[in-house]
C-alpha cells in the first residue's frame, strides 16, 4: 500500500446547546458551544469503508443534548468530563475522546431577560455640508434574550407552512440600532450659526438610549419580534428629545426545543428545557420608529453604516 493512515478523529463540531432552568420568575442560563473529537480503532472506516467502530457524529451531538437535559451543565469542565468518559466507557473502538467547549457568559437584566458579557459596538456617523449637520449614532452586537414571555401564533398560513406555533419560547437577538439626532447644527431662527445651537452631551444621550432599549427588550410581553422592535423605538424616542428616528435591524436568533423523545427524555420548557440554539438562517426583522411628523432620512440598509 502506498499510503498509510495517520492521526486521526471525527465528531461534531459546535454543537450550540441552550439550557434553561426555571426557579419561579428568576431563570438560569446555561449557552455553550460543544466540539466532540473521537478517535480510536478508525482504520477500517478509511481504508474500506467499513463503518462497524463509528459511532456517528449525529450521535455525538444527540449526547451533548440528552446529558444537557439528564445530567444538567453545572460547569463547562464537569460538563466535558462527563461527556469524554461516556465515549470511551461506552465504545469499545473509542480510546480517546476531547470536548472542547466554548461558554457565553450572559448578565442578567432582569428575571428572565440577559445581555451577553462584553461591550456591543458605538458607531457614529457625522455629515457636514458646510451649514448643516447630520449625527447618526447607534450600536450593534447587543445580544440579548428572554427566556420567556414570548409568544409567536396567529400567523397567516399557506401550504408552505410547517411552523408550530409557539406559546412559551426564547426571543433572542443581536440589537443593531441607528438613531437621528435631531439637532443640525442650525439656531432657533433657522440660520445657519453652528455656535448658537447647543449639541446634545452624545455619551449621555448615547448610554440612555442603549438603557431604553434594553429596558423596552426585558419588559415587553413579546408577541412577535417585529413587536418587541416597536416597543424599544418607541420608547427611545419618548424618552428622549433630541431623538428624531430610530432604526432596528434585528435577527431572530432561533432557539428550537430539542426533540429528546426518541431518548425517552421529556423536554419541557418549565423544567430544565434544552435548545437548539440555531445560527442560520435567521429571521431578520428590520423597521424604523420616528417621532410624529419626522422625516425617515436613515439610510434602510443600516448595517453598511
Ligand atoms: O417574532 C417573529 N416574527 C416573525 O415574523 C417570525 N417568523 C417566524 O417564522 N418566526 C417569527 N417570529
Amino acid at each position: 500500500m502506498p499510503t498509510i493512515l495517520g492521526q486521526n478523529q471525527y465528531g461534531k463540531a459546535e454543537t450550540r446547546v441552550v439550557k434553561v432552568v426555571r426557579d419561579g420568575d428568576t431563570h438560569h442560563l446555561k449557552d455553550l458551544s460543544v466540539s466532540v473529537a473521537l478517535s480510536g480503532d478508525m482504520d477500517a472506516v478509511h481504508y474500506s469503508g467499513d463503518n462497524a467502530n463509528v459511532l456517528p457524529t449525529d450521535t455525538t451531538k444527540n449526547t451533548v443534548y440528552a446529558f444537557a437535559k439528564e445530567r444538567g451543565v453545572e460547569s463547562a469542565e464537569h460538563f466535558g468530563i462527563e461527556l469524554a468518559r461516556h465515549f470511551v466507557a461506552s465504545q469499545e473502538s473509542i480510546h480517546r475522546a476531547r470536548v472542547r467547549i466554548e461558554e457565553y457568559a450572559w448578565e442578567r437584566l432582569a428575571g428572565h431577560s440577559f445581555a451577553r458579557k462584553g461591550q456591543e459596538t458605538r458607531v457614529a456617523e457625522i455629515t457636514y455640508d458646510g451649514a448643516r449637520w447630520q449625527v447618526v449614532a447607534g450600536l450593534k452586537d447587543l445580544t440579548v434574550l428572554n427566556s420567556t414571555n414570548s409568544e409567536f401564533w396567529g400567523y397567516a398560513k399557506d401550504r408552505y407552512t410547517t411552523l408550530q406555533e409557539a406559546y412559551d419560547r426564547i426571543l433572542a437577538t443581536d440589537v443593531s440600532a441607528r438613531w437621528r439626532y435631531g439637532w443640525d447644527g442650525a439656531a432657533a431662527d433657522g440660520s445657519a450659526a453652528a455656535a448658537s445651537a447647543p449639541a446634545p452631551d452624545w455619551n449621555r444621550s448615547y448610554e440612555e438610549t442603549r438603557r431604553h432599549i434594553l429596558a423596552a427588550f426585558a419588559g415587553t410581553y413579546s408577541r412577535s419580534l417585529q413587536q418587541t422592535l416597536y416597543a424599544m423605538g418607541t420608547r427611545v424616542v419618548e424618552h428622549r428629545d433630541e431623538i428624531e428616528e430610530i432604526r432596528f435591524s434585528l435577527p431572530n436568533k432561533h432557539h428550537f426545543l430539542v426533540d429528546l423523545e426518541p431518548f425517552g427524555l421529556t423536554n419541557d420548557v418549565a423544567d430544565g428545557a434544552v435548545y437548539f440554539a440555531a445560527d442560520r438562517p435567521y429571521g431578520l426583522i428590520e423597521a424604523t420608529v420616528l417621532r410624529d411628523g419626522a422625516d425617515a432620512r436613515i439610510p434602510v440598509d443600516t448595517t453598511t453604516l
